[in-house]
Parts: C-alpha cells; sequence; structure tokens
C-alpha cells in the first residue's frame, strides 16, 4: 500500500480471496450465446462435481497442490528419519514391555495376587528372553546367509525392509501415547511446515475438541514480516471465540500474543467459521518511530478518514472522524498527546475546518495550534475552566442555531438533515466542521468550584460534562467532532452518559482490564482486546475501536499510531494558518478576535435539560446516569435489578456496587418474574434507596454551598 493510497478502515485478512474473485469477473470476449452457455454449463460441472479432484478445478488450487506436492517431496527424507526414530523407540519399549511380562505382572498386581503368581511371571519372562534371544540369532544367521549369497545388496534390502517396517510402525497417529516426545521442542514456525502441530495448538487452547480438525483455506505463506494462514473451524466452532482466546492461541504457538494477529474473514469469502492467522516475526511494534504521511501532503479533507497509524501487519489504518468522536485514554507518558494530535493535524490542515483546543495540561504540547484555532485555552486555573465553559455554551447555541438553519435549507442543499461537505464549506452557510479538542479533559470535568446552572445548584465540571455530552449527542449530524483526550477515563471522572456516546475509542498501555474496558467498552477484555497488556515500551501503540456507524468492520484492532514530534506539528499549524489565510477562513482567536458570540444561557439549559431530568447535572455519577436511566420509572417502579443497570448504563458491575455503595445505596434481593412466567430472586436496588440518595446528593450540595 502507498502511503498516499486510498484510506483502510478495516484491515482486510487476505488479499487472496479478493484477488480470486477478480480473475473470476474478468470475462474476455464474448462468445455465442449456446456455445457459452454449454461451456458454462460444462465448468458448472466440473466446478461442482464431486468426482473432479479439487486440485484441477482452479488455477490457484492446481498451484497450491504442486506446492504442496514439493514441500512433501521435500520434506519426506526427513519425515522418513523421524519416523524410523520414533518406530525404533516405540518397537524397543513394546518389546521392554513384553519381555517383562508388563500385561501380566499388572493384572496379578490388581488382583493382588503378584506373590502367587511370581514363580508363573518369572518362567515366562526368561522364556520370552530365550525367543528373544532365538529370534535374533536366527536374523542374525539370516542375514549372514543372504550377505554370503547375494553380497552387500543383501544388507542394503535388509536394511531398507526394517528401516520402512520400523517407519510405519512409528508414523504419527492420532491418540498414540508413548509415540509423542514429552517435551516437543519449540512450536513457534514448526507450524508453518506441518499443519498438525497447527491443529495441537489449536486443541491445547482449547479451540479444538480431541476428535475436531481444521481446513487449511490457505497453506501457511510468508507474508510481510510474518507468516499468513487461513483455515476453516469445525462447524460447530466461532472464529470469534479463537479472537478471544488468542492469548491462549499465542502460548500454544510459543510466541508473544503481541506477535498473533487473529481475525475473522469477513465478507465474501468469509463465514463466521474462517479465522485468519498471523505470526510477527518479531515484536512489529518494536520498531522506528513511523513518519506522519500528511506531513507531505499541502492540505486535507477533514471529509477524509485521516491516516492514524499501521497495524502489526504495516497496513495503514484511517480514523474517520466526521460524524463521529474519540475518546483517548492512557497512564501519563505512552503517547496520549501525541495521538491526539495525529486527528488534529487532518483537521488543521482542512481550510474550511474550525477548532476549538482546549490543553488542561497547560504545557507546550499544544500551544503551535494557537496560530489556527477559532477558541483557545490552555491551562487548569478557574479563568481557564470558565473560558473552556463558555466556549462550550457557545458551541451548544452554535448546534442549535445550526439546526433551525438546516430546516430552512432546500432537499437539493440538504437532502437529509445532515450536514454534507458542500453545506459544510459554504461560508455564507457557516456551518463548518468543528472540532473540540480537549487534552486532559479531566482536568475540566472535575472542577468542582460551585455554579448555578439554570435556577439549579451544579459544578463547573458536571455543567461542562453536559455541554460535552450534548455537543457529542447532536453535534455530529451539524458537523461537530469531540476528540476527548485522558488519563483518568473511569466513570467519576467522565460519566457515564458522555462516554456512552462517544462513538471512536484508543486506549492506549492502561494499569489493568478495568481501566482498558472503560475506555473501550464494557467486556472488550473478554472479547481479546485489552490495553493492559501493551507494553511500556509501545509508546503511541493503543487498541482501536472504531465507531461501527463509520462502517468499521474490525471490532478493535492494535494500531501504532504515526509519530509527530514537535517541529514538525508546528510546521503543520502554520500550514494550517497559511491555508486558512488563503481562504479566508481564519477566524476567532488566531485572527484576533477573543469576543464571545452573545448566547442566550437560558436556551442553553433549556437544550441540555431536553431529556434530562430536573437536577440531573447537580448529581454525582454514576447516580446521575441511573436517574437518567430511569427516568419516570424511578417513581413508578419498586425495583431495578444490577444486571438492568449495568447493561443499560455500560458500567464495571463491581466498581458501579462499589460507587453505589458510597452513596448508601446496598444491593438487596427482591423476588421478580421472569420471561418464562417464573419467580426469581434477583439483586438489585428499591428505587426507595435511590430516591433517598439522590435527596441526600441534593441535601448534601445545599449543606455544604451554605
Ligand atoms: N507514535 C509514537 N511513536 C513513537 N514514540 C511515541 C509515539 N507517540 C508518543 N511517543 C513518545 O511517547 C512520549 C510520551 O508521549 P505523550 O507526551 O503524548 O504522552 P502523554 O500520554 O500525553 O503523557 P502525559 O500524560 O504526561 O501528557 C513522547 O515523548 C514520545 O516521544
Amino acid at each position: 500500500m502507498t502511503e498516499q493510497g486510498e484510506p483502510l478502515p478495516i484491515p482486510r485478512p487476505s488479499s487472496e480471496v479478493e484477488s480470486a474473485v477478480f480473475e473470476a469477473e474478468i470475462v474476455d470476449g464474448a462468445p455465442s450465446s449456446q456455445g457459452r452457455s454449454r461451456w458454462q454449463r460444462f465448468m458448472n460441472w466440473w466446478q461442482r462435481s464431486p468426482r473432479v479432484p479439487a486440485a484441477v478445478k482452479s488455477w490457484k488450487a492446481a498451484k497450491l497442490a504442486v506446492l504442496d506436492f514439493l514441500a512433501f517431496v521435500v520434506r519426506l527424507p526427513w519425515r522418513f528419519i523421524g519416523a524410523v526414530g520414533r518406530g525404533t523407540v516405540a518397537a524397543v519399549r513394546a518389546w521392554r514391555q513384553w519381555v517383562r511380562v508388563h500385561d501380566y505382572r499388572d493384572a496379578a498386581e490388581q488382583s493382588e495376587k503378584l506373590a502367587d503368581k511370581f514363580v508363573e511371571i518369572r518362567e515366562l519372562t526368561l522364556f520370552r528372553w530365550k525367543v528373544t534371544g532365538a529370534v535374533a540369532l536366527a536374523s542374525a544367521a539370516l542375514t549372514v546367509v543372504a550377505y554370503v549369497l547375494y553380497g552387500v545388496p543383501a544388507l542394503w534390502a535388509v536394511g531398507g525392509l526394517v528401516s520402512a517396517a520400523l517407519a510405519i510402525f512409528g508414523r504419527r497417529k492420532e491418540g498414540s501415547p508413548g509415540r509423542k516426545p514429552v517435551l516437543s521442542g519449540p512450536r513457534n514456525l514448526t507450524w508453518t511446515m506441518d499443519p498438525n502441530i497447527l491443529v495441537e495448538a489449536f486443541r491445547d487452547a482449547k479451540l479444538l475438541g480431541k476428535d475436531e480438525s481444521l481446513r487449511l483455506v490457505e497453506r501457511a505463506a510468508h507474508d510481510g514480516s510474518g507468516w499468513a494462514v487461513t483455515v476453516d473451524l469445525p462447524a460447530t466452532r466461532k472464529a470469534a471465540d479463537v479472537i478471544k482466546h488468542r492469548e491462549a492461541l499465542a502460548s500454544a504457538l510459543a510466541v508473544d500474543e503481541l506477535q498473533l494477529l487473529v481475525e475473522r474473514v469477513r465478507g465474501r469469502g468469509g463465514h463466521a467459521g474462517r479465522v485468519f492467522l498471523w505470526v510477527a516475526d518479531d515484536d512489529p511494534y518494536a520498531r522506528p518511530p513511523m513518519r506522519f504521511p500528511l506531513l507531505d501532503v499541502e492540505q486535507w479533507d477533514a471529509w477524509r478518514a485521516i491516516p492514524f497509524g499501521r497495524d502489526a501487519r504495516n497496513r495503514r489504518i484511517d480514523l474517520q472522524l466526521v460524524w463521529t468522536s474519540l475518546l483517548v485514554g492512557a497512564i501519563p507518558r505512552q503517547g496520549k498527546t501525541f495521538s491526539t494530535r495525529i486527528p488534529a493535524a487532518g483537521l488543521i490542515l482542512d481550510p474550511h475546518a474550525r477548532l476549538y483546543v482546549f490543553d488542561g495540561k497547560g504545557g507546550k504540547d499544544w500551544d503551535a495550534a494557537e496560530a489556527v484555532a477559532h477558541r483557545f485555552v490552555c491551562g487548569d486555573e478557574i479563568e481557564h475552566v470558565e473560558a473552556v465553559r463558555d466556549h462550550l455554551v457557545e458551541l451548544v447555541a452554535e448546534v442549535q442555531a445550526r439546526y433551525t438553519r438546516m430546516a430552512t435549507l432546500d432537499d437539493d442543499t440538504c437532502p437529509e438533515s445532515k450536514i454534507t461537505p458542500v453545506i459544510s464549506r459554504d461560508t455564507d452557510l457557516g456551518m463548518p466542521i468543528t472540532a473540540v479538542i480537549i487534552d486532559e479533559v479531566q482536568v475540566y470535568l472535575e472542577n468542582s468550584t460551585r455554579e448555578d446552572v439554570g435556577g439549579k445548584k451544579s459544578t463547573i465540571g458536571a455543567y461542562i460534562a453536559d455541554l460535552l455530552t450534548y455537543l457529542t449527542r447532536k453535534g455530529p449530524a451539524v458537523g461537530i467532532v469531540v476528540i476527548l483526550a485522558t488519563q483518568r477515563p473511569d466513570s467519576n471522572t467522565i460519566p457515564s452518559r458522555l462516554r456512552a456516546v462517544l462513538g471512536s475509542r484508543f486506549a492506549l498501555r492502561v494499569m489493568d482490564w478495568r481501566d482498558s474496558n472503560i475506555v473501550l467498552g464494557e467486556q472488550m477484555n473478554t472479547r481479546g482486546f485489552d490495553a493492559s497488556a501493551l507494553l511500556p515500551s509501545h509508546k503511541g501503540v493503543g487498541i482501536l475501536r472504531p465507531d461501527s456507524e463509520t462502517g468499521a468492520d474490525a471490532l478493535a484492532l492494535t494500531v501504532r499510531t504515526f509519530f509527530m514530534p514537535n517541529p514538525e506539528w508546528r510546521a503543520v499549524c502554520e500550514r494550517g494558518r497559511a491555508l486558512r489565510e488563503a481562504a479566508g477562513t481564519l477566524t476567532g482567536h488566531a485572527a484576533g478576535d477573543d469576543d464571545q458570540r452573545a448566547v442566550d444561557p437560558a436556551a442553553v439549559v433549556k437544550a441540555l435539560g431536553a431529556g434530562v431530568p430536573e437536577g440531573l447535572a447537580a448529581l454525582p455519577e454514576p447516580l446521575a446516569a441511573v436517574v437518567d436511566y430511569l427516568g419516570d420509572d424511578l417513581q413508578d417502579r419498586d425495583f431495578v435489578p444490577t444486571a438492568e443497570l449495568v447493561d443499560a448504563l455500560d458500567v464495571e458491575p463491581t466498581m458501579f456496587g462499589r460507587q453505589m455503595g458510597e452513596f448508601g445505596c446496598q444491593p438487596r434481593r427482591a423476588r421478580m418474574p421472569s420471561d418464562d412466567g417464573t419467580v426469581r430472586q434477583v439483586r438489585g436496588y428499591y428505587t426507595a434507596d435511590l430516591r433517598a440518595a439522590v435527596e441526600e446528593a441534593r441535601g448534601g450540595e445545599e449543606t455544604d454551598d451554605e
């Protein structure tokens, strides 16, 4: 793939499958319809007939068969020697057991009659030794006679017969104990030569049963910097389970799990049981940093997916931003700011995109963006937090205004009451793609300064969370893109109602699987994606879960982001400014205009309040999310099962239980009718307890305030 090639949002597991499709589609010339139909009938029969060997059904199959045959011929001598060795060991073992009368001895031992049978066993042992001696002498005599009569060829013939017999005796057979060395050699890469080892690895990883096997769709081939193979699982097994148990499979194949890529083959040529495996030759992420491709382009279009990084197979992964939003989470120093600057750079290089850049860290990571940002705040003092709040209020009002304006546009200009590329670039309409990029967003969200929002007591942090939730939920349709980066993605910091609407997620290394799930979504670790398994040395490497709305069909993938150090970032920002100056789109802070637009705060609060119950903004998480979810049910229902809340709020059950406990809400048992009409005991919360906790939380605030 070229650096400037078409975007590759979803890694496609096998180009082989694709090429087969193309071959079938290219039709050269047009034979007469009768001739063609006869030919087609013949081809149809040829392809489908079970009597025609698969190897002669297509060029590809024939090529594979020839390759298989050549590989078989090359491996034959080694396999023969191996089989003779195994046969010798097995034959000696069998003879030893026989000569020592093991079967008889064991039977006597089990019936506790060993002492009675001692004499018999001894006699039998002696007899068998004598037979062994007689056979050995007879064989030796026969060999000598053959040698005398026929010379050296006789020795070769005897040797050949004996070794063939041993090889047959020692051939690999399923379930033949004693033929397998206890300590088999390292498995890594041996499976590329012998598919049986791959099958064994699947069995060891408990992905196949004892009597099940794999079907090789494409034999192992070196592909890029690793080995690739495509297999079909037995009908009862799912590719999703292999992805889930990637770590077990990596262990069975004796490679680091970061080296093993497992993908389900989807679409044409794929099905739910077809798995593509790729095993990197070495650590695919321990390579020199990769230059950001957009450094070489003059300008970019924010509507196009932005080159974000490369996966283990070095395929470019692009990130679609319009219509979605992004949450980046990681522990410090893993590359959070650097990876957030990648999508930001794509937007900066589009002169029609407008940027709101807020940096809660207050360092110099983002200061170059000041030259292009419509609104810019850098710092964590109260005046900075207030400025962020005011800019977001302005933007919420802008979203409302955009919806109103869009309703007046004719169907040709605005066919779906959604922004289009044409609308976003029309300066008269004033609806450019607008990105809100906030680094260390927790600084603003955690600010607990009291704030009166529409006559109700709240905090600035909670208000900013509400504003961001609104922008993330309602903004995409009118061209708003929200990008948030944080080192604390827990539900106390980023309320679950905000997290739930952030479509794309990117988790660099985090402390444990819980944190990983908080960024990537519930249960992602059990589906094989855990950002705590990334190595500290893997800076800029994270798990990307693209928004399903953007058409990505991979659930998530590990990506090494492009690297853009400060001088290059600065150059991008300067180019963005020059582009805006040329296009006449440099506005706001960058153009020296920091005046806030006049906004009706009541209208904004009303907009936020739509769908948000009274006083919700003042409630701490996860209580606010519970109240938000229950709505009128908080009064109407008596009891809510914990499972229902955990499911609806997308929260981690243990942490949720602990947090609810802090508000005095302890889970209790209640009897509830289930779907099948039976009554079951379930754990959950009485709404009376929840209402009391809400009262307490609000009352507590008022007391604090006094
Ligand atoms: N894609 C990358 N490739 C190689 N190195 C990278 C990459 N991204 C980041 N780094 C390195 O990781 C270091 C930390 O990056 P960054 O400052 O973005 O981390 P952070 O998570 O934002 O840290 P903090 O939380 O302290 O702000 C950088 O100094 C950079 O050298």
